[in-house]
C-alpha cells in the first residue's frame, strides 16, 4: 500500500559542503521518515574550513517557494535556519501568516535563529537580528538558540545552569511559546545540558558530552529532528526529547571530511528505523 509521509518545510540556506543548512535538514527529515520541502533563502560558499561568502535569493522567490509547497502539498511542521536579511525575515513572517503556519495555527513552527556559522562567519546581516526577535519569535512554537545566539539576542552570557535559566526566561519575553537554550558550547561540563521551558514547565535534557571535533551542522540537525517529530504529531517536550537522543547518536557517528570540521551524521538512523 502506498503511504504518503508527513511533510516538513525548511526555510534556510544551502551549505555547499553538505553538512549544515538545508542539506542537514533534508538528510534529517529523510532519516526520520518525513518528506522534506524547501524554501531556499541563500546560497553559501562553504566547506569544512568555513564560509567564504553568500548570496541571498530574491525575496519574492523565497516567499513563492513557501506558497507553492504549502498551498499544494501541505506542511505538517516548518522550521527556519539561515535567513540572511531583515527583508527576507519580514516577508517570510507575512507569508507564514498567509499559509497558516505558526504557534497560533495547527502547524508548529521552529525558529533556529542562525546568526553565524560555528567558524564565526556571519550568516545574517547585522540589522536582521531585531527582525528575528520581533517578526519571528512571536510566531514560533519553539526557538532553539545556541549560546552565542543567546548572547546576541539577550545580552546574557551563559556560563552555568543558573544563567542558562535566566537566558531562557529573557528569551520567552520575545513571545515564542517554548524556548530551548542549547548547551553544546558550555565546554567545561561533562554533560551536554539543553534547557527547555514554556514559562511553567522547566525541562533539563541531559546527555553525555561526546569527544569529537566534528560537529558541523549539529544545531541544524537538532532543530530539524525536532521539526520531524512535530510533523509526526509529537508535542514539544516529546519532540525535543526524541531529537536530543537523535542528535547524540549523530554526534557520536560524526565523520571527518575535509581539512576542518566534519559533519554530524544521521546515517545510523537508516539502519535503525523506529
Ligand atoms: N560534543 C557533544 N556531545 C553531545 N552532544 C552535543 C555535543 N555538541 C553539541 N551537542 C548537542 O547537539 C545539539 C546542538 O547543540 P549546539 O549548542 O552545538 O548547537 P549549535 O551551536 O547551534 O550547532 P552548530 O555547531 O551547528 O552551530 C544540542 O542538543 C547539544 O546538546
Ligand atoms: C547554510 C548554513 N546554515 C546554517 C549554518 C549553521 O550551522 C551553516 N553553517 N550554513
Amino acid at each position: 500500500m502506498t503511504v504518503t509521509p508527513r511533510t516538513a518545510l525548511t526555510i534556510a540556506g544551502s551549505d555547499s559542503g553538505g553538512g549544515a543548512g538545508v542539506q542537514a535538514d533534508l538528510r534529517t527529515f529523510f532519516a526520520n521518515g518525513v518528506h522534506g520541502l524547501v524554501a531556499l533563502t541563500a546560497v553559501t560558499v562553504q566547506n569544512s574550513l568555513g564560509v567564504q561568502g553568500f548570496s541571498e535569493i530574491p525575496v519574492d522567490v523565497v516567499t513563492a517557494q513557501i506558497k507553492a509547497v504549502a498551498e499544494d502539498m501541505g506542511v505538517d511542521a516548518a522550521k527556519t535556519g539561515m535567513l540572511a536579511t531583515a527583508e527576507i525575515i519580514q516577508s517570510v513572517a507575512k507569508t507564514l501568516d498567509e499559509v497558516h503556519i505558526g504557534r497560533t495555527t495547527d502547524t508548529p513552527f521552529v525558529v533556529d535563529p542562525v546568526a553565524a556559522s560555528m567558524t564565526g562567519h556571519a550568516l545574517l546581516r547585522e540589522e536582521a537580528l531585531e527582525a528575528i526577535r520581533t517578526e519571528l519569535f512571536p510566531r514560533a512554537t519553539l526557538i532553539t538558540p545556541n549560546l552565542d545566539e543567546v548572547r546576541l539576542l539577550t545580552g546574557v552570557s551563559v556560563t552555568d545552569a543558573a544563567s542558562q535559566r535566566t537566558a531562557a526566561e529573557a528569551l520567552l519575553e520575545f513571545g515564542s511559546q517554548w524556548v530551548l537554550v542549547k548547551g553544546g558550547h558550555l565546554c567545561d561540563t561533562a554533560d551536554c545540558v539543553d534547557l527547555l521551558t514554556d514559562g511553567s514547565a522547566i525541562i533539563e535534557l541531559s546527555g553525555p558530552r561526546i569527544d569529537t571535533e566534528n560537529t558541523h551542522g549539529g544545531g541544524d540537525t537538532m532543530a530539524s529532528a525536532i521539526t520531524s517529530s512535530l510533523a509526526k504529531g509529537a508535542d514539544v517536550p516529546t519532540a525535543v526529547a526524541e531529537a536530543k537522543r537523535f542528535i547524540e547518536r549523530c554526534v557520536m557517528e560524526a565523520y571527518p571530511l575535509g581539512a576542518g570540521v566534519g559533519p554530524v551524521s544521521p546515517f545510523w538512523r537508516l539502519a535503525n528505523p523506529r
